[in-house]
């Protein structure tokens, strides 16, 4: 059962056990384009108290360069090197780890971060446009493209028949191609509604080819690693703040840190003290609820 923290003592016991603050966004710092309450005001207390802050989210669908402009949007000032997201974990594992080759190229369903991200890495992305489907006339012309390398899946909120079927038939005809997720989140949280998430749209391809793809983002370690490739990271001061339990509190019981759940993302109260799931170090209403420190 997760700690539950709610008076000033425990805010500032929490504030001064941790140097490393490590944030999942949807959910924790903002639903869709709105930050929540509090929270900004808590990051800017926590920065002028000298603490890391670093923002690891599986939403694929932003690049680390749109991402600090989402941030300035919202009136805070974070670097690329302070963002890991699941768009440029990928780019990062097709270039270090798969060394995907110059001549292939990658077919995305999903979102533009992951384009951009890829790009960025000299990563070529396959400029297919599968035009809409009317009948089988249409679907039989869908043919695989012997230039795919891999498809990268991730929350595609223009998801198409035709484009899962392309990605389908590559996945089927050429076992070289590699099948890779950005994440396999089942829902996604915004202002006022949970939606599907980047895991019910991989759905399709995993129940159509029965394959399993890669999966990049949390709870998997890869961005962990990155993490700690160019922070200075001291487990025992480190603390995941996230709104699912089973991806960021997975991914900082995995990385081997104390984790917090909050409740203004897609996990309940009651299915965070469920011993049956995975169980937070700590939990919180909000983590803007820090900002009573603030005088
Ligand atoms: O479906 C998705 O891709 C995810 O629900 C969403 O984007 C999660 O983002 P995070 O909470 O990791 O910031
Ligand atoms: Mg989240």
């Amino acid at each position: 059962m997760p700690t539950k923290l709610a008076s000033i003592e425990e805010y500032r016991k929490l504030v001064d056990s941790y140097d490393t603050f490590l944030f999942d966004c949807d959910g924790v710092i903002w639903l869709g384009s709105e930050l929540i309450p509090g929270v900004k005001e808590v990051i800017s207390f926590l920065k002028s108290s000298n603490k890391n802050l670093l923002y690891v989210t599986n939403n694929s669908t932003v690049s680390r360069k749109d991402y600090v402009k989402k941030f300035e949007k919202l009136g805070l000032t974070v670097t690329e090197n302070e963002i890991y997201g699941s768009a440029y974990a990928t780019a990062i594992y097709l270039q270090k780890i798969v060394k995907f080759k110059a001549e292939k190229e990658v077919f995305i369903v999903g979102g533009a971060g992951i384009k951009k991200e890829l790009e960025l890495v000299g990563i070529k992305v396959s400029d297919k446009v599968i035009p809409p489907m009317s009948g089988t006339e249409d679907i039989k012309k869908i043919l695989p493209d012997s230039k795919i390398g891999a498809i990268v899946c991730g929350l595609d909120l223009n998801m198409s028949y035709g484009k899962m079927a392309f990605a389908h038939i590559n996945l089927m005809t050429n076992e070289d191609c590699l099948f890779i997720a950005t994440n396999d989140d089942s829902s996604f949280p915004v202002e006022n509604q949970i939606f599907p998430g980047a895991g019910s749209i991989l759905s399709v391809l995993v129940t159509s080819t029965k394959k399993k793809p890669a999966v990049i983002g949390k709870p998997y370690q890869t961005m962990f690693d990155s993490i700690c490739a160019s922070h200075e990271i001291d487990l025992r001061r480190t603390l995941m703040v996230g709104d699912r339990l089973d991806t960021d509190i997975d991914f900082g019981i995995a990385a081997g840190i104390d984790t917090l759940v909050v409740y203004t993302g897609v996990t309940t109260e009651e299915e965070a003290c469920n011993p049956k799931n995975s169980q937070a170090t700590f939990s919180m209403g909000s983590f803007g609820e820090l900002s009573a420190l603030i005088d």
